[in-house]
């Protein structure tokens, strides 16, 4: 019998983060709009890095801010704006310059399966207001504009033909179609982004409309939820679950309830008691950067430990991808998802329907760490050489037979100090995080 929620917080806390969420560990994040077109952003901070004061806003490295980033009138971003575009330029134009003429949705969906994603989460609309769906309450919307098509409708299908979970990304509390005074400060962001009755109504009103139309596996929030709609909440997410039964939100509805916490670069906290999602960009932007070379963008082995660290301190994490205007993904961004493909490809039996183990991570003097994952009876021991080539580490507290799970992975382990002491003299095809298995846990 499916269970039915009832419009109250009192009901809406009987949902329980269902398995798939809880087993999928990753996620590809999609940010794709108009602020692909001119792909700009200074390369300043990682989010948290900096207090969020003016000095972060007016060299915001985030290129899907370039509208406010142009609205406040000075910085690189407004530098740039005006000599490759104009004064004049309205930052509006550019919808009728995104044209994704190069997007083959089946393809960037067989490239997050190849990726060993099990979710994606798209941008439907982002505070810069323009909708990636034909939305019954706006003509600024890539069916009408731009790309002329139902951007979020096409990759859903792609997605799910690939038997991967689809996520849609909403701009609750931000849109600058309806409050667009420069954000320059957290209560800016907070408290005078879009702060009419009006507005409420109409994020509502999408937000029903994107349940409706697409059923998503994730409703993913951002930032906060119009305060004069907070009373409206029950309803949306009652409905959301009564319609997505085994659907999940974030923590972003102004603390007020959530499935998952989040935690963006250096910002917010993860409890490993509860579920959490880590997401980033590739580099210190969501929306595609034309400046952000592959020397500048996060590692390969760096990914990696940061999805081994992540899944086991009970984490998703949800890896943002920033295509270009015309559809394409930039190969260092795919050479990075293909590379994490074949990392799981091995040792995906460590990651994915694993839980969270007792013991917690370990970190030793020359920065190596060890991770732990349980599932099924076995003991996971994940080792992150973190850039080095051979190491050897003594883990307390356990015994029994470690055995690697790449096959290429030459190591030794032997019995010491109460613990065992692994020495890997080869990572195989496991870049730097070689992973074990233990067949009864200690
Ligand atoms: C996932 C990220 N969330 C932040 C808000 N913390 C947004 O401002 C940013 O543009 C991106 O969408």
């Amino acid at each position: 019998m499916k269970k039915r929620y009832a419009s109250t917080w009192e009901s809406l806390k009987e949902h329980q983060v269902p398995q798939w969420y809880e087993d999928g560990k990753f996620g590809i994040f999609i940010h794709w709009g108009l602020y692909s077109v001119p792909a700009f952003a200074p390369q300043t901070w990682e989010l948290g890095e900096v207090p969020p004061d003016e000095t972060w806003f007016s060299n915001n490295p985030y290129a899907e801010w370039y509208y406010n980033s142009i609205h406040v009138g000075y910085g690189p971003s407004y530098d740039y704006h005006v000599k490759k575009y104009g004064k004049d330029f309205k930052y509006e134009q550019f919808a009728d310059m995104w044209k994704a003429e190069k997007w083959n949705p089946a393809e960037w969906a067989r490239l997050f399966k190849k990726a060993g994603a099990e979710y994606v989460v798209l941008t439907t609309k982002h505070h810069d207001g323009f909708c990636l769906f034909p939305s019954k309450y706006t003509d600024y919307n890539a069916s009408k504009r731009g790309p002329q098509r139902d951007i979020v409708g096409d990759l859903t299908d792609a997605v799910r033909g690939e038997n991967l979970r689809m996520g849609l990304y909403y701009s609750g509390i931000v849109d600058w179609t309806f409050a667009d005074d420069p954000i320059l400060n957290n209560d800016d962001l907070f408290h005078t982004a879009s702060p009419t009755f009006a507005y409420a109504d109409y994020a509502y009103n999408q937000s029903m409309e994107l349940i409706d139309r697409y059923a998503p596996s994730v409703f993913w929030n951002d930032i906060g939820w119009p305060r004069q709609g907070e009373h409206n909440l029950p309803y949306l997410l009652s409905h959301y679950y009564n319609t997505v039964e085994d659907g999940v939100v974030n923590d972003r509805f102004n603390d007020l309830y959530y499935d998952f916490t989040t935690k963006e670069y250096q910002s917010g906290s993860a409890n490993r008691r509860e579920k959490w999602e880590m997401c980033r960009g590739m580099g210190l932007s969501f929306g595609y950067n034309a400046m952000e070379s592959d020397d500048k963008i996060i590692s390969i082995e760096d990914a990696i430990s940061l999805l081994v660290s992540t899944v086991a301190n009970n984490g998703n994490l949800l890896l943002n991808i920033g295509p270009r205007a015309d559809g394409t993904i930039p190969e260092e961004q795919e050479k990075r998802l293909l590379a994490i493909g074949e990392w799981l490809g091995v040792n995906g039996e460590a990651i994915y329907g694993s839980r969270c183990s007792s013991r917690e991570s370990i970190k030793y003097t020359d920065q190596i760490q060890v991770h732990f994952t349980e599932r099924d009876g076995a003991l996971y021991v994940l080792i992150d050489a973190k850039g080095k080539s051979q190491v050897s580490v003594t883990v307390p507290g356990l015994s029994g037979n470690a055995v690697p799970l790449d096959p290429k992975v030459e190591a030794d382990t032997a019995k010491i100090d109460g613990g065992l002491r692994f020495t890997v003299k080869n990572f195989g095809d496991s870049q730097n995080v070689a992973v074990f298995r233990l067949n009864r846990i200690m």
